[in-house]
């Protein structure tokens, strides 16, 4: 007996219910089939799951059920069918995974790369004080994208992604992520596989030869400098970054699993695709919040002014000392989770709460719905971070246990399980920081807010762009006021090496 689900059309299924916001199709879906429905998706069969229930139940009671991500054509060609975030469950996978989350995106590389990441909050803000001394707008949303992109850059390959190179950084990062949510009829309408009826494939050869050729420079460049150091017998005495770590694996003989270049290009493509839209999107969603939430917007001002003050910069080591900030954050990933659903697809057929779920299914998990369902949160489509904060006796708000890292079900914006994402440490460094420093430093004046009224106050239009990440559907652009500019000045005197390329 398989999930209850609409009636659907021969050949196509119910690809017809969809609209260009799936997680929002599926939503609409579940109001009338229930929390777990089937579908077909032209011929390939679809479940969608829609409690912290079903997601307990699927992603880790059966996990190893649903250990596969979703196949398409964009990823394949998009990843030269050689990625780890879309491999299937395997020993590259395995390999792969532990290496991530141990070494790569571990504590201590993370520690490592602090440095950076201060540095580029720096210039984040160098930016924003520039315009706020003229009076100019500044493209927020462009701007958080670079910070993240360049995070991402110098722990990839120690570069800057700044010109023509972050200009082909960012384009790939934007056109990979968007190529891969978007709806292609070849994946899932049998016969038409060998057909390009949407013009897709044009799209993912030109995006996959950008990509290469601005890969192989980076790659071919580091080489030639191993093998000199190599001739030269130059000890390393430098902590290394992703691409020395992954080519020394890869010219490894004895190690575990052999990596062919294909594999190096497309973890560097999981590593810019997966760490730079996730984190700019949350932060975006965040600062628009507090935008349209002015009450809240002071409130995290007057915790941050309590535990840093007004004579420095927040830091990362100010983090667990910022409860409020901690909820604002998690308030965010509910709301507006950067990935609205967590998918998988089935190796074997298996029984889910009595209904029969056949193998090779593909499973949705609306995490974005879940974040949304009056059963599980109160007033959910308001924005009420003080749900995160519990109160003890003497009354001082702390961060409540109910946590984003895949333990609670009602709130999954990384995931959960073996497949969970391992760029979780890195992601909460960069987002506390980031958010504290920049409403700690400016306010945000909204110029054509492109929004609505209500009671009188003009409210940032909040609309999801369609893809398998969801920015804003318009870009956030504002005024910056600036709010400490003894410390900004300061800042700028002490990067003033970054300021030059403000
Ligand atoms: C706000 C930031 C981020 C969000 C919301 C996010 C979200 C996610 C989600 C939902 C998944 C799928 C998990 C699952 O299927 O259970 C995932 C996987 C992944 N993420 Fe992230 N992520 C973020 C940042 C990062 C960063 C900074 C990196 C690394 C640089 C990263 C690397 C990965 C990788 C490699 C995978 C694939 C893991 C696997 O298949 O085993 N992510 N992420």
């Amino acid at each position: 007996q398989l999930p209850p689900g609409p009636i659907g059309f021969p050949v196509i299924g119910h690809l017809h219910l969809l609209g260009p916001l799936i997680h929002h199709s599926f939503r609409d879906l579940s109001f009338r089939y229930g929390p777990l429905f089937y579908l077909n998706l032209g011929s390939v069969p679809c479940v969608v799951a829609s409690t912290p229930e079903l997601a307990k139940e699927f992603l880790k009671t059966q996990e190893q059920t649903f250990p596969c991500r979703v196949s398409s054509l964009a990823i394949k060609h998009l990843t030269y069918n050689a990625s780890f975030a879309f491999a299937p469950y395997g020993p590259y996978w395995k390999f792969i995974k532990k290496w991530t989350s141990f070494e790569l995106l571990g504590n201590r590389v993370i520690n490592q790369f602090a440095p950076i990441r201060i540095k580029e909050v720096n210039h984040f803000l160098q930016i924003l004080y520039s315009k706020s001394k003229v009076g100019d707008s500044v493209n927020v949303s462009e701007e958080l994208m670079k910070l993240s992109n360049n995070v991402i850059s110098q722990m990839v390959w120690s570069v800057r992604s700044s010109g023509t190179d972050g200009q082909i950084s960012r384009s790939v990062v934007r056109d990979v992520t968007q190529m891969f949510g978007q709806f292609n009829i070849s994946d899932f309408v049998w016969f038409c596989r060998n057909l390009d009826l949407q013009g897709f494939r044009k799209r993912f050869e030109e995006t996959r030869a950008r990509y290469d050729m601005w890969v192989e420079k980076h790659v071919t460049a580091r080489e030639q400098v191993r093998n000199q150091k190599r001739i030269n017998g130059v000890q390393e005495h430098e902590a290394k970054d992703f691409l020395d770590l992954i080519l020394d694996l890869m010219e490894d003989d004895t190690a575990e699993i052999k990596l062919t270049r294909d594999n190096v290009k497309a973890l560097i493509l999981d590593f810019f695709t997966a760490g730079t839209d996730t984190t700019a999107i949350l932060l975006e969603w965040a600062l628009s919040e507090l935008i349209n939430h002015p009450t809240v917007l002071e409130k995290a001002r007057e915790e941050i002014n309590k535990v840093v003050g007004n004579s420095r910069i927040v830091q990362e080591c100010d983090t667990p000392n910022l409860p409020y900030i901690q909820s604002i954050i998690k308030e965010t990933f509910r709301l507006h989770p950067p990935i609205p659903m967590v998918s998988r697809t089935s190796v074997q057929e298996c029984k889910v709460f009595g209904y029969r779920i056949p193998a090779n299914t593909l499973l949705f998990v609306n995490i974005w719905s879940i974040g949304r369902d009056p059963k599980y949160w109160d007033n959910p489509l308001q924005f009420q971070p003080e749900r995160f904060l519990q109160y003890s006796n003497n009354e001082a708000g702390l961060s409540s246990p109910t946590d984003v890292r895949g333990q609670h079900f009602q709130l999954l914006p990384f995931g959960t399980g073996r497949r969970i994402c391992p760029g979780i440490p890195l992601a909460m460094q960069e987002l506390h920081m980031t958010l504290a420093a920049t409403i700690q430093c400016f306010d945000l004046k909204v110029i054509n807010p492109s929004g609505v009224k209500t009671n009188g106050n003009d409210v940032l239009d909040m609309t999801e762009r369609p893809g398998l990440a969801t920015p804003r559907a318009h870009e956030l652009v504002c005024i910056p006021v600036a709010r400490m500019h003894q410390v900004l000045d300061q800042l700028c005197v002490e990067n003033s090496y970054i300021c030059q390329d403000v």
